[in-house]
């Protein structure tokens, strides 16, 4: 698949089975998460690798977070967020890291950071795999957090939930560029 190809038919797959990518895939898929645009090379992000058993340990820290603040949560809730990580084979935690640095605010570590998830998904999506980026409170909960090991000031940029796609993609809705795109002339 050329890069242009990759770009304009990846969509987001929420329905995912084995097998994981392999091997080879993840690396280049890491490879071309680290190439994202970076500016000062702060390295404003790193990654976890959550897998087979590892995945019910995650099922478990979304529970612990859950009861934390409502510790009273019914059984169908307990389960649904027990389950959760074990709706794909593989998941990329996208931690991101911001650096101190008094030229590249915050914001633009965001950036790269959401940069990177994105040249991970395409080239998981142009080695034949399939991806969807999720967020929800979970990305923000200090209990998460913890069972993850992140550091002060970092936080999660996406679980990135891989596989196999376990029906049929869908082609992704084209959107009609004059609503986005405009000359700037300078008037
Ligand atoms: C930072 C970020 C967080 C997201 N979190 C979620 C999420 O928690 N749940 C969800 O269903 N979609 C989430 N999405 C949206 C999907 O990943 C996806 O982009 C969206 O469904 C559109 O599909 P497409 O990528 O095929 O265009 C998130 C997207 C981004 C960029």
């Amino acid at each position: 698949m050329d890069a242009l190809d990759a770009l304009l038919t990846r969509s987001s797959i929420g329905g995912l089975t084995d097998p994981a990518p392999d091997e080879a895939t993840l690396t280049d898929a890491f490879r071309a998460a680290l190439r994202a645009p970076d500016h000062r090379m702060l390295r404003p992000w790193r990654y976890l690798v959550v897998r087979g058993a590892a995945r019910t340990a995650l099922g478990q820290a979304f529970l612990q977070a859950a009861l934390k603040d409502t510790p009273d949560l019914g059984e169908t809730e307990r389960n649904r967020l027990l389950a959760m990580p074990l709706r794909a084979p593989l998941i990329v935690v996208a931690v991101l890291s911001p650096r101190v640095d008094d030229k590249v605010p915050e914001y633009e570590q965001v950036l790269s950071a959401g940069a990177a998830v994105q040249n991970f998904l395409l080239a998981i999506h142009a080695a034949g795999f399939a991806a969807m980026w999720r967020t929800g409170w979970m990305a923000v909960h200090p209990t998460v957090h913890a069972a993850l090991g992140l550091q002060a000031g970092e936080t999660i940029a996406g679980f990135v939930y891989c596989g196999t796609a376990s029906s049929a993609s869908r082609t992704p809705a084209s959107l009609p560029l004059a609503e986005f795109v405009r000359e700037w002339t300078g008037a």
